[in-house]
């Protein structure tokens, strides 16, 4: 496991990436946590997973952990699934070139505490993400979780970040 963040981090340098970002697809009977981002941000009102930037010196699953805990007040330690991570590529509001690797996590209890990030939350079912206001990049992440989670992935290699394209 260890071994395989290092990867994912090395990929991010090598491929030119100036943010790393973390997100989860907390799920909870098949559900899956979606916030909603404040309307004077960036991009705001739209939903997304709960999702950060990796700060310097961190690594990305204590970046996850602290990500979850800020936006949805989750202080306890988390269980990443293994076999599971998505990612895609995308240029942040100030320009940087980011990529979001997604992990999945289950939520043992919905409770779920909001910031000022985010104005609301709920939890959607993946065959409902068209019915979101999900980005298209969030809305295959969710996808393909729920293909994983199916035991009915069939995107080779999923082990490893999937790059999808804004326009795919
Ligand atoms: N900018 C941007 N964000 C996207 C795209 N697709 C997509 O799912 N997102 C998501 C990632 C984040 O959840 C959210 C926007 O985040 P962001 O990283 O641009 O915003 P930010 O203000 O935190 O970033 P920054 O400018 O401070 O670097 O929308 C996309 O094509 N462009």
């Amino acid at each position: 496991m260890v071994t395989h963040l290092q990867q994912l981090v090395d990929d991010a340098d090598r491929d030119g990436i100036d943010k790393l970002v973390v997100g989860a697809v907390v799920h909870s009977s098949g559900r899956v946590l979606i916030l909603r981002r404040s309307a004077g941000d960036f991009m705001g009102g739209i939903e997304e997973l709960p999702s950060g930037g990796v700060e310097p010196g961190e690594g990305l699953l204590q970046a996850l952990s602290r990500e979850l805990a800020e936006e949805i007040g989750w202080c306890r330690p988390l269980t990443i699934e293994p076999g599971f991570v998505a990612g895609f590529d995308y240029t942040s509001g100030s320009g940087r070139a980011a990529r979001q690797l997604t992990f999945a996590v289950a939520a043992p209890d919905r409770a779920v505490t909001l910031s000022g990030e985010h104005t609301g939350h709920r939890w959607i079912d993946p065959a409902d993400v068209h019915d979101s206001d999900l980005t298209p990049e969030s809305a295959q992440t969710i996808h393909a979780w729920a293909r994983h989670s199916a035991g009915n992935d069939d995107v080779p290699g999923s082990s490893k970040p999937q790059r999808m394209s804004p326009e795919g």
